[in-house]
């Protein structure tokens, strides 16, 4: 691969609102570069056994966070691939300093944006993100203007991925990633 990191820590790191893409790109990427994918949506699905939606119904939003954060300290710390972290992860204090511990030791993290109208449709009416149930629009956007600030600046590098191939998006995230490295 080309643009890895010498140590333990994930070749890159996305993040982003739900419906940007960060489980498909993130997987593209990891493709592209030979490396692992992890998504900490998985990680805490696996650790608790059961969906993130049965997660929210039986046991809250709070404890869906405390797993969350557990899958993002464990894999930054290594996981070597390319990591895709939950929408609302970054709003978490510990997770923030650690991602800015591993922006600041080399690592690239990546805020993949996308507008409410493109997001909408990709995310729908399923019932997969608890937190868009009801008014999946309103609720997006709601969550988008409380989040931004800190997606702005926890990121290295900044993607948009409204109305392009995912397989352009993923090109363009391994440039500025690369770009990144050798910088
Ligand atoms: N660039 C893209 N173009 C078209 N559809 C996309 C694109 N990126 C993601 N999608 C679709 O949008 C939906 C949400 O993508 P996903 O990767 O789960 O986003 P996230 O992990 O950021 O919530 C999926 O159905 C996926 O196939
Ligand atoms: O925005 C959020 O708070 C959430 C986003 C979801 O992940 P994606 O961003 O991958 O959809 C998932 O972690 C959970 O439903 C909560
Ligand atoms: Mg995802």
């Amino acid at each position: 691969m080309s643009g890895g990191l010498p140590g333990p820590g994930p070749a890159a790191v996305l993040i982003g609102p739900p419906g940007s893409g960060k489980t498909t790109i993130g997987t593209l990427l990891a493709r592209r570069w030979s490396v692992g994918f992890r998504d900490t949506d998985s990680d805490v699905e696996a650790t608790a056994g059961k969906s993130v939606p049965e997660i929210f119904v039986d046991d809250g939003e709070p404890r869906f966070r405390e797993l969350e954060r557990e899958a993002v300290t464990s894999a930054l710390a290594s996981h070597p691939g390319v990591l895709a972290l939950g929408g609302g992860a970054v709003m978490d204090a510990h997770t923030q300093r650690a991602l800015e511990g591993y922006a600041a030791g080399g690592g690239v993290v990546v805020f993949l944006d996308v507008s409410l109208a493109v997001a909408a449709p990709r995310v729908g009416f399923n019932q997969a993100r608890p937190l868009l149930v009801g008014n999946p629009r309103a609720r997006w956007a709601e969550l988008m203007k409380q989040r931004r600030p800190t997606y702005e600046r926890l990121a290295t590098v900044h993607v948009v991925s409204d109305e392009r191939d995912p397989h352009e998006v993923a090109k363009n995230v391994a440039q500025e990633v690369e770009a990144c490295r050798s910088a």
